[in-house]
């Protein structure tokens, strides 16, 4: 239990994690001033569950991931239609804070991006301040505690938690970042590729911690590699975006579907490794 307690309306409660929510886009569109890179592309991402989104590069997975939280729109040129609910509230309303969608939908980056000289503790309560979250010292230390025992990084890091963020390896810092996503409490949790410029070991452990979480906050992962794809969703997406066209979602489904017995050719050859 935590003393966390904050002065924004909607919140976290003043202790436990907030819930896992379904997030589901509709008819998202996207562009970069006049280039369309997706077309109508509409995805249920449920609660409890942990949702691939696969495609050859360049098909829009990253741009559709950063609409989820919107992210999106800090970019000069890029503008979308479509909408994004979390469950069933569209964080695009206008009577909606944009910081309000980004602390319920967290990112976590392909690159990790800790502050490398604030300490381990600072790094994981940075979202707080940002988000105007207030939490009293014994708070503090617990919520640093839980996160990183969440991330799968406590008993690594228990005792030096004074150390700077860049003295930890790329896969504890990516760790360090999934514990500082986790404690602003999240109701869905964006990964871009979080595994890319990890080592083989590095990828397994944060693929376990992507197992232990998935009863904590939903996840969407943007994933080139197929057998981490396999390895950690439950339901994949599989994004193609076909000579000069937007980006679409060719076919969507149980992971064990999409690998096994895929609907679409195209998903057969790009699971099996004969294109992208
Ligand atoms: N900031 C930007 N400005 C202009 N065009 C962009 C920008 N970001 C992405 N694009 C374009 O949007 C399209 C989709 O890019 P996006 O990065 O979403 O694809 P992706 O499937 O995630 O690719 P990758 O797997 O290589 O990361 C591409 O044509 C890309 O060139």
């Amino acid at each position: 239990m935590t003393a966390v307690t904050t002065s924004l309306p909607t919140a976290p409660a003043s202790s436990g994690a907030a819930s896992p929510a379904t997030l589901e886009a509709e008819g998202i569109s996207a562009w970069f001033a006049d280039h369309k890179v997706l077309d109508r592309v509409s995805l249920t991402m449920p609660a409890l569950e942990v949702t691939a989104l696969i495609g050859p590069s360049g098909c829009g997975k990253s741009t559709f991931l950063r609409i989820l939280n919107r992210m999106h729109e800090l970019i000069p040129s890029a503008s979308l239609a479509g909408r994004v609910l979390l469950d069933g509230d569209d964080i695009y309303d206008r009577g909606r804070r944009i910081t309000r969608a980004r602390r319920e939908i967290g990112m976590v980056f392909q690159k990790p991006n800790p502050f490398p000289a604030m300490s381990l503790y600072d790094n994981v309560l940075a979202g707080l301040k940002l988000n105007g979250i207030r939490a009293n010292s014994s708070g503090k230390d617990s919520l640093v505690e839980e996160c990183l025992t969440k991330a799968g990084l406590w008993r690594e890091v228990k005792d030096r938690l004074r150390q700077p963020g860049g003295a930890l390896s790329g896969g504890q810092q990516q760790r360090l970042c999934i514990a500082r996503s986790l404690a602003v409490r999240p109701r869905v949790l964006l990964m871009d590729e979080p595994c890319s410029a990890l080592d083989p070991t590095s990828t397994r452990r944060i693929e376990e911690t992507i197992a232990d979480l998935k009863e904590e906050v939903t996840i969407v992962i943007v994933t080139h590699n197929m057998q981490q794809a396999a390895r950690v969703s439950d339901n994949c997406a599989f994004f193609l975006a076909e000579q000069g066209t937007p980006g679409v979602i060719v076919e969507h489904g149980s992971t064990d579907a999409m690998f096994n017995s895929p609907q679409d050719s195209r998903t057969s050859d790009y699971v099996n490794g004969r294109f992208g």
